[in-house]
This record gives C-alpha cells, structure tokens and sequence, in this order.
C-alpha cells in the first residue's frame, strides 16, 4: 500500500513538472514562431545586398548566407519544440509503464521508469522517464530479477536487476501495479489480450515478449526472416521494430525511408495508427499488386492475387485447371528466374524483338533497322547499356527525319489546323527571334518555315517518348517467345512436364493483352533485365507481412528492386495459402543473403486466441504441437451441423447473442468471394452487416462478411465459419488461418457431415452445437 501511495506521489510529480515544461516549451514556441516570421518578413532588410563588384558580392552572399541560416536554425528549433510538446502531452496522461532498478556493476542502484517517449529533468539532471526505445530500456523486456545485461552504444553493460514493476496508469492515476519476477508478468498480458478486438491494432510497447524484442532491437542482420505462429505477434513487432529504427537511427533515417509491404488495403488502415500512436511517423506501405499495376497497369489488364485465389479455389472443373496450377508453381520458382536468366545471356547474341517506329501510318524507322543497329553494337555491352546507345542513335535518326518531313505537303495542310495553343507557342517563339533578328520587317517565308517546324516538332512528339520510354523494344514479344515451342528447351533446364500446355496458356492470355498473376514478376523481372533494373536506392528498410504469401522469384525481385535495405520478412508457413506457395516457402528467403547476413526467430507463443481456440486450432495444422497458447481462459471453439437451408437463419440467433455478450468486431468468414455473396444475402435483411471485397479499404466495427483470404493479418472478437464443409484436406492452411482469426469466440457452422479438416481433432478440443 506504502509502495503505491508513494509511486502515486512520483507520479503525480512527474506530471507536474511535465506541464511546467509544456507551458515554457508553449511560449517559447510562440516566441519563436513570431521570431520565425519576423525574419522572414525582414528577411531582404537585413541583408545588404550589394553586387558592385567582386568583394561586395562577396559580402552579400556572406550576409545572405547568414540570414538563410538563422532562418533554419530558428525552424529547427521551432519543429523540435514542438515534437518535444508532442511527446509530453502523450506521456502526461500516461508517462510510464515500466520500472526496473539496475545496479550496473561498480556503481550505485538506478531506478529507470520506461515510456512512449522520454522525459529529462533539466533540474535534477535526470531522465525521469525513459523512451522504451532507449538501450538501457531492453532490460525490462529481456531479463527478470537477477544478473542482466545490455548492448550500450560504448559495450555491453553488465549488472543485476534488483526490481521489475509494471504499471497502468490513466489520466495520471495508476490503475493497477504489480511486482514481477518474470519477463513481462503474465497479469498484464491477460487483461492486455483480454480486451475487446479493435479496428486499429494496439502498440505493444508494455508487453513486448523477451523473443519479440529480439526482432525489434535487431541491429546487426542484412535479413531479418520471422516464422511465427498465428497470433505470435509478427505484425506487432514489426511495427515496433519501425518505431525502433526510426529512434535508434534519429536523423540519419526517416519514416520515408522504410517500407512496409502488406497483404491488402484494408490491413493498411488496420495497421495505420500503430506508429503515430508512439509518437512516429508511418512508413510508407504498400502492397506488392500496387507495385506490380504502376509498373505495368498502362500495358495489360493485370490479374491480382485474389481473383487468381478465387480461380484456384472454384474452378476445378475447368479443363486449364490442372494445367494453370502446374503453372502458378512453377513460375514461383527460382528455377524459372534462372531460366529467364539464360533466356537473357542468349538473347546478348540474337533474339530481342523490336517495334516498328510509324508515323503517319508508315513505317518510319523499321523494327528491322532497329535489330540491325542493336545487334551491331559491341556484344560485351550489357544490354539496357545497348539499349540506351540504340535509343540515342533514334533520337538523331528522328532529327533527322523531321527535318526532311518539314517540307512534305501534309505540313502545310495541318498549318491551317494547328491548335491554338501550339499556334500561340509559335507565334511566342517567332516573336522572341524576331527581336535577336536583323530584319525587323515581318519575313512571311521565316514565318511559314517556323510554323512548318513547330507543326513536324509537335507530331514527333510522341515518338521521341516512344524511344525514351524503349518501347521500340517490344517487350512482351520477348517474353512470349520464351513459350515458343523449342524456346525454353534449347536451355536444358528442367521443365515441368506440362510445359507445352502451358506455353499455350501464357500465350493465349499475353495476346489477349491480359496477365495472370503469376506472369507479372516473372515478366517485369525479364523487362528490366533488358531496358534496365529501376532500383530504388533511398529505401534502407523493407518489410515483407505475410511473407508466406509471396513466391520465391518475388521474395528474390524485392532484394534486387530495394538493393541498399535490409529486410525484415516475417510469415507463418502454415497460412501459407496461395497456390505458388513453394514446400517451404518464404523460408527460401534464407538463401537470398547467405548464411552471415541472416538471421530466423521463430515464435511459437501465440497471443491473440484464447487457450481452448489455440488448443483447438494447433490440431489443424502439422507440427501444431510446437504452439505454445498463452493462458487464457474461454469457451471451447463449437461446431454445429445445420441443413444448408438453415444456416443463415442459426447465424443470425448466434451473431445476435454474440452482440448481446457485448462482442463488437464479429467476423462471417466465407470461403470464397461468392459464398461471401451469398451468405451477405441470406443475412442482411436481418442483420446490420458489412460485406468486405478485396476493394474494401478500411476496418469497422460491426459485423462483417468476409473471404477467407481477405481475413489475413487481422482479427475479431469472435470468428463464424460460414460453411466448414466447404474445406477439404487441400484446403488445411486456409481452414486454419480462417479459425485463427478469433480472440475470444469461435464458432464453426457445416452444411454437410462431412468435413475433413475436423477428422484430426480431438474431441473433447469442441463442443458440438
Ligand atoms: N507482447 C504482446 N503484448 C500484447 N499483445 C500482444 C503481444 N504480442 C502480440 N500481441 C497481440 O496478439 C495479437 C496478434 O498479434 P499480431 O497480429 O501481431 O500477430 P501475427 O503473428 O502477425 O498474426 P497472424 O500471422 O495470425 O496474422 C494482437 O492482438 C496483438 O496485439
């Protein structure tokens, strides 16, 4: 009782002289604004400019100099106040929630409060809180009482830890407080994981796991590879890990330089206030689809990874079927990258195929003529090198022609219809070279002549981009003649054995000026081969969510398209559900950097569900064994037969109770985006409800109906599996990663007997509705 009156008092101390602090850093703020305007304002009155002659000049540029750099120093001060203001506002309603007292070898106890942010007491000298982030911080995620040790920027410190203490304080009042021996005490976790699902993921800074912490505070590794469990904590560490970065590489790295590759749009709002809740900015997120459309949207109708899910799980009956999943596989592979490499090497010789340069619906330039000049060139050159000297030779060979096209009779024709705004450019143009001319009468022939120019210029126009942008290459041909019968074979490279079937379908699609998914990285891979990798060089951090989703070959183009950042992939094998996901999938990853620049944590504690879900869940999958539940009680997940013309009707009774328990996220997870349809029907006259399609772009609270594979990354309070006789045995790492997905409730529904994904669970892991 003592101990909680007397770290109410320090407390309430502390948050005294945080709003001390906010009221001075307040007015110095306005002092320096109106300080930042005045300079402004007067900026050319305090400077003398004088540029008589080479020493005044000189004086005015010092001068200028000067002022320009009061100026900055005076708006940096101003930005640091206020990130400085922001950090104490957040942290005065709550300004820590950690303690640990550490006696540093030699030295005396010290007691560290941790926090969102960090709190210096310009009085005392002291921190009064510590940011989480802060190297001395890292005991209290990694050690409990006894001897513990951390990395400081000067070598590792070694000392024993005498005290760990947690708190929840709100509004400046501690709520609860205990003593722990352990890691993070489990108490905390509980009533943490206990709560109410939310549309924005929670930061976890208070109960940031001993292995989590291991993926945040990871300095030294080129590539980070996470394999988690479901609910393990993958996102949330990495998101921390963000915030980490960003404070541990201050000034030398900002949010624009990490990027964040997510499974879709709305698990980027789900994920968007994570970091501005510590105080940070967001990274810059993305989805690899987005990626793939700006690169090659303009040229195809591009399939995404949704519409080829829905292909790969409803449409078995198509005669392609087993062809096209032959294909998705394959084209997953590292095995194709190499292939498309020699398909590269052999094309240095012969093969690249070009495009007619028309104009006026004739041949301008031929494809052929092009092909010579390429093949021509130095064969030791790379080839984007030759492709530049080839674009370069177009470009004078285009001069060239539009000089001589000036004088054709079609020029003159179109002088009369020249819009007006070419019109008045040229009239401009005329006008500037009449003042620089000798004769100052008007030159009706000087006048023709430049109209004649401007009219061939601005039709040249386009065809000078065609050959900036390389698309005399005829890119796409390239590639479909890699699925020419006897193209890929002259390589000797093992080939599925379905390979002429497939070649007829990649065919077939390409013509029809569409691309599987499948085919897009393989072809933007062999594009940028030939026209020149565009890398991007200011990113120093890529993180891949849901790693299990990507295919080798991406995982491989993601390390040659960021090639300056390290990565931090993280995923779960075991929702591994897209059907190129290779045996071991993004664990291929491992091989990207070699053994010395990798480093793989794997967590198998798994926090969202509760204990009975876990139990119940782990049984769905091999290995579920490992999965280690964190302990927290609930219901046994239930299953109920029901006639598939009852099944929406028993939905209904079941989300009504739910809401009546006070669930608020509740999830009806469908197989398919048609079953979600059809479900979203049979429900909506009776039920407020939600459908999500792969569109929807942000998270609500309410009830929604949902596709299995859109329910990736995110969780509800309580999860409804529509129809569990839907899933079969191939369908095991959908089935589960749906069933993960609950906190707190689950509830499986099947329409039929048979469901063979349940055959493997125990018995008594489920209650029968
Ligand atoms: N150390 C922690 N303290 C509090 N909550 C945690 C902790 N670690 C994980 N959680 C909670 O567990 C849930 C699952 O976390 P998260 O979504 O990061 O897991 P994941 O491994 O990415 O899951 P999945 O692979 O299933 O998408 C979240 O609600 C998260 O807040």
């Amino acid at each position: 009782m003592r101990d909680l009156e007397q770290e109410q008092q320090r407390v309430d101390e502390v948050v005294a002289k945080m709003k001390l602090k906010s009221a001075a850093l307040e007015q110095q703020a306005g002092a320096v604004k109106s300080e930042v305007v005045g300079i402004r304002q007067n900026f050319w009155e305090d400077v003398t400019v004088n540029f008589d002659d080479a020493v005044e000049a000189a004086e005015t540029f010092t001068s200028l100099k000067q002022q320009v750099e009061l100026l900055a120093e005076r708006e940096r001060s101003h930005h640091h106040g206020n990130e400085q203001l922001k950090i104490l506002k957040r942290l005065q309603s709550s300004p820590y929630f950690g303690r640990i007292d550490f006696i540093e070898d030699g030295e005396e106890e010290e007691r560290i409060y941790l926090g969102v942010g960090s709190f210096y007491d310009e009085e005392t000298e002291q921190f009064l809180v510590y940011d989480w982030r802060a190297p001395i911080s890292s005991l209290y995620y990694d050690y409990g009482i006894g001897p513990a040790q951390y990395e400081a920027p000067g070598g590792t410190i070694t000392g024993e830890m005498k005290r760990k203490r947690q708190f929840v304080i709100r509004n400046s009042h501690i709520e609860s407080m205990f003593d722990t021996g352990i890691t993070i005490g489990d108490e905390m976790l509980r009533e943490v994981l206990g709560k109410q699902a939310n549309t924005q993921m929670k930061s976890i800074v208070a109960t940031i796991q001993k292995e989590q912490n291991r993926i945040i505070r990871n300095d030294t590794s080129r590539l980070l590879v996470v394999q988690g469990a479901a609910g393990s904590g993958k996102t949330s560490a990495a998101l921390q890990r963000v915030a980490y970065l960003l404070y541990r590489y201050r000034g030398g790295l900002n949010a624009d330089q990490i990027v964040l590759f997510s499974p879709n749009s709305m698990f980027n709002s789900y994920v968007a206030t994570v970091l501005p809740e510590l105080g940070e900015e967001n990274m810059q997120q993305a989805t690899f689809q987005e990626y793939l459309e700006r690169q090659l949207g303009k040229h195809f109708d591009l399939e995404d990874p949704f519409t080829q899910m829905e292909y790969a799980l409803s449409s078995k009956s198509d005669p392609g079927y087993p062809v096209r999943m032959v294909s998705i596989r394959y084209k997953a592979t590292m095995r194709f990258m190499r292939l498309i490499e020699r398909y590269v090497e052999a094309v240095h010789e012969e093969g690249l195929i070009f495009r007619d340069i028309m104009f006026r619906e004739e041949v301008l330039i031929s494809a052929a003529q092009i092909h010579e000049r390429f093949y021509s060139l130095d064969a030791s050159l790379s080839i984007p090198n030759r492709m530049q000297l080839v674009a370069e030779w177009l470009k004078t060979e285009l001069r060239r022609l539009e000089r001589s096209e000036r004088k054709k009779p079609w020029v003159e024709e179109e002088m009369q219809f020249l819009d007006n705004d070419i019109y008045v450019r040229a009239y401009r143009r005329l006008q500037k070279q009449k003042e620089y001319s000798e004769h100052t009468f008007d030159d009706f022939k000087r006048e023709e002549r430049l109209l004649a120019t401007v009219v061939v210029q601005e039709k040249f126009k386009p065809l000078r981009r065609f050959v900036k942008r390389l698309q005399f290459l005829d890119a796409v041909a390239v590639y479909k003649q890699l699925f020419a019968p006897g193209a890929a074979e002259q390589f000797q490279m093992d080939l599925p054995e379905q390979w002429a079937d497939m070649c007829k379908q990649t065919v077939e699609k390409v013509d029809a000026a569409e691309l599987f998914y499948e085919d897009a990285t393989p072809y933007l891979y062999l594009k940028e081969q030939l026209e020149g990798f565009q890398r991007n060089t200011s990113v120093r951090h890529v993180f891949v969510d849901e790693a299990q989703d990507y295919s080798p070959f991406q995982l491989a183009f993601l390390k040659k398209l960021f090639p300056l950042a390290r990565m931090t992939v993280l995923g779960d094998l075991n929702q591994a559900i897209h059907a190129h996901a290779a045996d071991n999938g993004f664990m291929a990853a491992e091989e990207l950097y070699g053994p010395k620049q990798t480093e793989t944590i794997i967590l198998t504690r798994s926090y969202r569900s509760t204990r009975p879900i876990i139990e119940f869940t782990s049984q769905l999958i091999s290995g579920g064994e490992n999965i280690e539940p964190f302990n927290r009680e609930g219901e046994k997940p239930s299953v109920t037969n029901v006639l598939k013309e009852k099944l929406a009707q028993r939905i209904i009774e079941r989300v009504r109770s739910l809401q009546a328990a006070g669930h608020e996220t509740i999830a009806v997870i469908c197989k398919t985006a048609s079953e979600s349809t059809e479900a979203y029907n049979a429900m909506r006259d009776d039920l407020q409800l939600r459908l999500i399609r792969k569109e929807s772009a942000s998270f609500e609270p309410g009830v929604l109906v949902i596709p299995s594979y859109l329910a990736k990354g995110v969780e509800f309070d309580a999860v409804i599996v529509y129809d569990a006789s839907q899933y079969c045995t191939e369908d095991r790492k959908l089935f589960y990663t749906v069933c993960t997905r609950a906190m707190h409730e689950l509830y499986l529904y099947a329409s039929e007997e048979e469901k063979p994904l349940l055959a493997d669970v125990s018995r008594e892991l489920y209650v029968q509705g």
